[in-house]
């Protein structure tokens, strides 16, 4: 039953990109929950529980997409054991009988060092889409960073919540469209752009070919923009946004994105030390060092084995924030103790809301913070500002002076 019912849906119709307004028609399962009496039983105590719970939930189509990474999916393995190759190194005796885990983010206060990451379509997950998850945020006092490709409009998601919102862009063909996104953001009380710069087009996400993933309608473009793609094989959404992008773009258009906005800039997607100075050079307001989620180039670097690289060639000019595979409060104070100012949480917010909904989001930011608090209690660090590189051993420990 249960698999004829998830057959039925992984093959809903595809959006028809030739028409005049591609993006206006849904799926027809867009929107639906998912969530099937008799398999959400068990109650998640972690949050990599919820990723069972959303492949439960999931049409097989929808949980690829969101589950996957590029190619043989090494950088995606790796985002995750490069965290459990690094130890933490607790110092005992101190007063942790009151933890402080709040910080700033671009003068912005926020409960805890974990926002939420950009990411596409979130009305695959459930009816309420990007909504929930902003709801879920604000309740988490943390920033959300609203995807370019949500399927809720940045204009429904900002009156939806007074969550502290960022909006990421991708800089398409149609350089007039992406600035009038950035204009809409500033009126709707978006804080920052983070302007993702590795996505000159898709990565290779197999399952998704083998899927043929479909396209949805991305909101933000709805009347904007109209994109025929001819391809009937494949990844439909892979052949609309090469089709969409602009993978022409250079360090200079940074300049471009200065000259019509007075807001932040972040830069997301910088792996090494050559580009975090250009970046600083450049003028923006933070980075994020990303891959993507290991969905762009396989073979990337994990993400927290580069993050010292980067943090070294910005010198503490802008903040550095860090995302990929962060799935436990210790790896949130890794990236700390590495020089990071805080996390952003990808996959598993797409699974709590695909599990539960707006709750399910809600409770993966608690966890994530609650064993953040464990772990600066165990580690003496009563304060974000406590704990320092002194804190992890990395398998390259290089401080000899510390021994
Ligand atoms: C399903 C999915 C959709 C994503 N969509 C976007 C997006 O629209 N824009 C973007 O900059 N990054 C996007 N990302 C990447 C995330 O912002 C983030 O870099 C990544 O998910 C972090 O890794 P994690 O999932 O291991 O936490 C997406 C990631 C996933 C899994
Ligand atoms: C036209 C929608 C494309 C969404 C791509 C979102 C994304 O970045 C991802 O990793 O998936």
């Amino acid at each position: 039953m249960l698999h004829a019912f998830i057959s039925k849906i992984s093959v809903v119709n595809y959006l028809n990109f030739s028409t005049h307004s591609p993006l206006k028609a849904a799926p027809s399962s867009l929107g639906q929950n998912y969530n099937i009496k008799g398999k959400m039983s068990s109650e998640p105590v972690n949050v990599n529980d919820f990723k069972e719970l959303a492949r439960n939930a999931l049409p097989k189509m929808y949980y690829d997409y969101y589950a996957g990474g590029a190619e043989d999916e090494h950088t995606l393995r790796e985002n995750i054991q490069a965290f459990h190759r690094i130890t933490i190194r607790p110092r005992v005796l101190v007063d942790v009988s009151q933890i402080d885990m709040s910080i700033t983010i671009l003068g912005y206060p926020i409960s805890a060092p974990i926002l939420v990451a950009p990411t596409a379509a979130h009305k695959l997950a459930i009816r309420e889409g990007e909504l929930a998850t902003a709801r879920a945020a604000a309740a988490a006092k943390t920033i959300m960073i609203l995807s370019y490709s949500s399927t809720c409009s940045m204009e429904e998601v900002a009156s939806s919540c007074n969550a502290v919102r960022f909006f990421q862009l991708h800089i398409s063909k149609r350089r007039d469209i992406s600035a009038l996104l950035v204009q809409r953001a500033e009126r709707f009380g978006y804080k920052a752009i983070v302007l993702t710069a590795d996505t000159p087009r898709l990565g290779r996400r197999e399952a998704d070919i083998r899927n043929k993933m479909i396209g949805f309608p991305v909101k933000n473009l709805e009347g904007l923009m109209s994109i025929d793609v001819k391809s009937d094989h494949g990844s439909k959404l892979e052949a609309y946004y090469n089709e969409m992008l602009d993978a022409s773009i250079r360090w200079e258009d940074i300049g471009w994105l200065r000259s019509i906005t007075n807001l932040p800039i972040l830069i997301k997607g910088i792996l090494t030390h050559e580009d975090a100075t250009k970046a600083v050079e450049g003028g923006v307001d933070g980075i994020i060092v990303s891959n993507h989620g290991a969905r762009q180039l396989d073979f990337a670097p994990a993400t927290v084995s580069v993050l010292e690289e980067v943090v070294h060639a910005v010198k503490g000019k802008v903040p550095v924030l860090l995302d990929g595979g962060v799935r436990r409060g210790t790896d949130v104070f890794k990236a700390l103790a590495l020089g990071a100012q805080a996390v952003l949480i990808g996959r598993p917010v797409l699974f709590g809301l695909a599990a539960k909904g707006e709750g399910g989001v809600r409770t993966v930011l608690e966890m994530l913070k609650n064993e953040l608090e464990i772990s600066m209690s165990l580690s003496g660090c009563p304060c974000i500002k406590d704990i320092t590189r002194s804190h992890v051993r990395t398998p390259d420990h290089k401080l000899p002076s510390m021994l």
